[in-house]
């Protein structure tokens, strides 16, 4: 009975404790936010479970400003400065938070998982050099990725009249595309063998965000249910057998290839590493760039959007098939997308330093999460981005403004924890713009109904019925 009591009155006045520091002492209390998230997380939690947390965000920036509480520990900004103090001072910003170690494979650290700054800039040295421009654009890798675009228009063109389902074949490209970076000659082929498409499938038509979010808040318990379930890899068990079976097998790959760069470090280093490293590099290329061009293409296939395809194929036909980097127009129809359908819309949490961090002009404690999502950046200064809703690839050619737009361009974050994968991304993306909008015109068909409304998962967006239904209408050149 004593200690029944002892228990309550320490459990009240922890809680008594807690709350008096929350609404009386802790800077964050007098921030813009709901009342509420004074004192407690519950509301933001609730809008991640029910998949609502960038619109909810975006929306109280729409209401409060550039600088919104989210919970008594957390803080999103809508700034250039903000972006910059937290993603860029230092190098690489403030570490990242524990919601990372939701991206560890084979219960494995690697690069976008490591937390601390430190240790990170050791795992990326590695390899980044595969993911230099200068790497990236090399004749036989261009090769590998124009061959791609080609497979996938002829995928589209198999049945003439008829719509093709771009949302399967782009996420097929797109893995396609990274595992020829990752593992030439061992790359798979999901557009031209369909025993490869189950891997495609795996990665991307799985619904994971509230195992994950639970995974999140409930490490230890979660950990404990998964001993009874035998699972190799959370991420997907066909394709982490492939990695893994690559990388302990070690053929013999293009000397071009991630893999190789890791199998000749000077150390050697651990096959769970290398696998948890070529796993993430692998997931984090699909469904990125596969729904990045989707959404860019659904939208272009728009009535609305015909003339921007038209202004398209002017530039594309004018100029060699070579010269796909230096065409101001594809170069903006790309940005625009990226800027409009953002695949990584979401906050990048970081947490701030002991000491404690001025943050966009206001004093934000040690330990707090804060974040930027690039879905706000991209849309809520009207001076730097007039129209945001607008999809107008002629703002990325005005030079008026253009510092403002380029520092608030976050699709691909910034500093140096920025995506890693961006050079590669960008040439898959105008390979294939390239490769369709030359020779076909997109319509959307006209009897689909799937939505295309964004559908938030745990860090990425994709299109909510994962089915876009695109007929292509080859042009006399
Ligand atoms: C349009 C396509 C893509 C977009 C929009 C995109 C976006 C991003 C963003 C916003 C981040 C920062 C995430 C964070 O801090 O939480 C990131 C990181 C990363 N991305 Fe991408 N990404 C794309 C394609 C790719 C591709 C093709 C790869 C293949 C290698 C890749 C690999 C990575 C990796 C490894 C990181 C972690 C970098 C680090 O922590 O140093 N991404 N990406």
């Amino acid at each position: 009975m004593i200690a029944a009591y002892l228990f309550v009155i320490l459990t009240t006045s922890y809680l008594f404790k807690t709350l008096f520091h929350r609404v009386f002492r802790s800077p964050l209390a007098h921030l813009p936010g709901p009342q509420i998230t004074v004192i407690s997380g519950l509301c933001l939690v609730f809008k991640e479970f029910t998949r609502q947390r960038r619109k909810w965000i975006h929306k109280l920036h729409l209401q409060y400003g550039p600088i919104v509480r989210l919970s008594p520990n957390e803080v999103s900004f809508a700034t250039w400065d903000a972006a910059k103090e937290i993603y860029v001072s230092g190098g690489s910003g403030y570490d990242k938070t524990s919601f990372y170690d939701l991206f560890d494979n084979f219960s494995t650290k690697n690069t976008f998982s490591t937390l601390d700054k430190d240790m990170h800039a050791t795992t990326k040295r590695r390899f980044i050099d595969r993911y230099n421009k200068s790497s990236v654009m090399q004749p036989n890798a261009v090769c590998g990725i124009r061959e791609r675009a080609e497979e996938f228009v002829a995928k589209c063109t198999e049945s003439p009249g008829k719509s093709a389902n771009i949302y399967l074949y782009l996420h097929c490209y797109a893995l396609d595309c990274i595992t020829h970076h990752l593992f030439h000659p061992y790359g798979i082929h999901s557009l031209t063998n369909p025993s490869d498409m189950s891997k495609m499938r795996e990665l991307s038509y799985r619904d994971t965000i509230r195992s994950q979010y639970l995974q999140y808040y409930f490490p230890k318990i979660m950990a404990m249910t998964a001993r009874f379930k035998h699972r190799k890899n959370r991420r997907g068990d066909i394709v982490a057998s492939y990695v893994l079976d690559l990388v302990q097998n070690s053929p013999e790959t293009d000397s071009s290839t991630v893999l190789q760069r890791l199998k000749t470090q000077k150390d050697t280093l651990d096959d769970l590493y290398v696998a948890s490293e070529c796993m993430d590099h692998l997931v984090a290329g699909i469904d990125t760039t596969g729904d990045a061009l989707c959404f860019l293409i659904h939208h272009l296939s728009l009535p609305e959007s015909y003339s921007i395809q038209q202004k398209l194929r002017e530039e594309l036909v004018a100029h060699p098939i070579d010269s796909f980097d230096d065409l101001p127009y594809l170069d903006a129809v790309v940005k625009e997308g990226l800027r409009c359908f953002s695949p990584i819309p979401m906050s990048l949490p970081r947490k701030v330093p002991s000491g404690g961090r001025m943050v966009a002009g206001v004093f934000i404690p040690e330990d707090t999460i804060v974040s930027c999502q690039a879905y706000t950046l991209h849309r809520l200064d009207p001076e730097v981005f007039p129209s945001p809703e607008k999809f107008s690839p002629e703002r990325w050619l005005e030079s008026a403004g253009s510092t403002a737009r380029n520092q608030m361009f976050f699709a691909f974050s910034t500093g140096g924890r920025a995506c890693i994968g961006k050079h590669l991304a960008v040439l898959e993306m105008k390979l294939l713009l390239q490769e369709v909008y030359r020779s076909y015109h997109t319509k959307v068909w006209e009897g689909m109904k799937a939505s295309m409304a964004l559908d938030d998962q745990i860090i990425a967006s994709r299109p909510k019925d994962q089915i876009c239904s695109i007929t292509f209408e080859r042009l006399s050149v």
